[in-house]
């Protein structure tokens, strides 16, 4: 088929908002799209919010994929007025230059994962991982957690008879110290230590840097940092990097006949993990209070093996993963990415 060029410059365009009848057109959900407030055309948000027949239409073209696109609207009707009705504007069918925008992630990096085994060989492919999709135009949270490491603490204090808020206490420095690592490995010159609050990590995102946070406070796991994280900066996406594949119907390293579910709704998760132990150091996929956060914030959510960190920026920039998606209440009425990721 023929792609028409997109136009240069239009009369009235973009108009002061998209309406959501006008996001309806090839299924593409109001959020999933941005007004560009200099030009005419129009920001997807990200990659993995842009419904699937779009994306497929892209990969067809072959432009080269990025975390995030500019793209043009044709204007079928020559009428580019804010009354434009649905049906009237078209998205077109190639993205017509990549472009810099701000998708925001918030990627949560279990401890096993980013430091599996002393060294920082893992690291540095986790700081790889960030530092690309920096360079594709998404601001990243990366919340870190304990893993092996912490566990071996908590595990030798309990034995010395210290309480659960002192263990979890020994967690958060040691999330804070895997967070150090990251730094380290990021090589960025803005962040020097890890935030210790939401508000200084929304600080850095907001001025374009990458925020990396450990544990903030006792009786939570940085899962739910990672989710409090993503609802403070309004993300567009919440990734979990773990060591198991997706959420499982039991725990997968103690119950052979687990099977992995490849999509959950934001309750469905919350019934999954209401039903595992948690104390200082406890394993989950995700803890509670972050599935909690994710139910009421209605988060876009993957949990995914990042052993593999291109596993990650595959799922940020393409949604394409083998993980577990968490899919906000009511998604599945529309055809979104997610309804449609099958
Ligand atoms: N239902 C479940 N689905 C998936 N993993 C589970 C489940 N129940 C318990 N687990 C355990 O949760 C852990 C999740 O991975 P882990 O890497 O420890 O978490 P984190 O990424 O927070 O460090 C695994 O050790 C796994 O055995
Ligand atoms: O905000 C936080 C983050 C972590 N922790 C403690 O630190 C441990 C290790 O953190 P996490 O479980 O997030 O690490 P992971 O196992 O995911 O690597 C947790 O079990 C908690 O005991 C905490 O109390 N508050």
């Amino acid at each position: 088929m023929t792609i028409p060029a997109p136009p240069n410059r239009v009369e009235g365009w973009p108009p002061a908002r998209l309406e959501a009848d006008d996001c309806a057109v090839n299924g593409a959900s109001p959020d999933a799209i941005r007004l560009n407030s200099s030009g005419g055309s129009v920001r997807a948000v990200g990659w993995a919010t842009l419904p699937k027949p779009f994306r497929t239409q892209l990969e067809r073209d072959g432009e080269t994929l990025a975390c995030s696109l500019e793209v043009a609207l044709e204007i079928e009707s020559g009428s580019c007025s804010h009354a434009t009705a649905a049906g009237q504007l078209t998205i077109l069918k190639r993205a017509t230059r990549l472009h810099r925008i701000s998708m925001k992630v918030v990627v949560s990096i279990g401890g096993s994962v980013l430091v599996p085994e002393p060294g920082g060989d893992r690291v540095a492919e986790h700081a790889a991982v960030v530092e690309d999709l920096v360079a594709d135009g998404c601001r990243v949270g990366a919340v870190v957690g304990g893993g092996g490491v912490a566990r071996e603490y908590i595990g030798a204090a309990r034995e010395l008879g210290a309480n659960e808020i002192e263990l979890d206490q020994l967690g958060i420095d040691v999330t804070r110290l895997n967070a150090r690592l990251l730094i380290a490995a990021l090589g960025e010159e803005t962040i020097t230590a890890p935030a210790e609050d939401y508000e200084e990590a929304g600080e850095s995102l907001r001025q374009g840097d990458v925020s990396v946070m450990g544990g903030v406070a006792p009786a939570q796991t940085t899962d739910a940092v990672g989710a409090a994280l993503a609802e403070y900066v309004d993300a567009d996406l919440l990734v979990y990097a773990t060591s198991v594949p997706g959420v499982f119907s039991a725990d997968p390293n103690e119950d052979d006949d687990a099977t992995k579910y490849a999509e959950l709704t934001a309750t469905e998760l919350v019934d999954v993990i209401a039903g595992l132990e948690m104390n200082a150091g406890a394993s989950a996929p995700v803890d509670l209070l972050a599935a909690k956060i994710i139910e009421r914030s209605g988060m876009r959510t993957i949990v995914l093996d990042g052993t593999d960190p291109e596993r990650i920026a595959r799922a940020v920039r393409y949604g394409d993963h083998d993980g577990t998606d968490v899919v906000p209440e009511g998604a599945g009425e529309e055809p979104t990415y997610w309804a449609q990721n099958d």
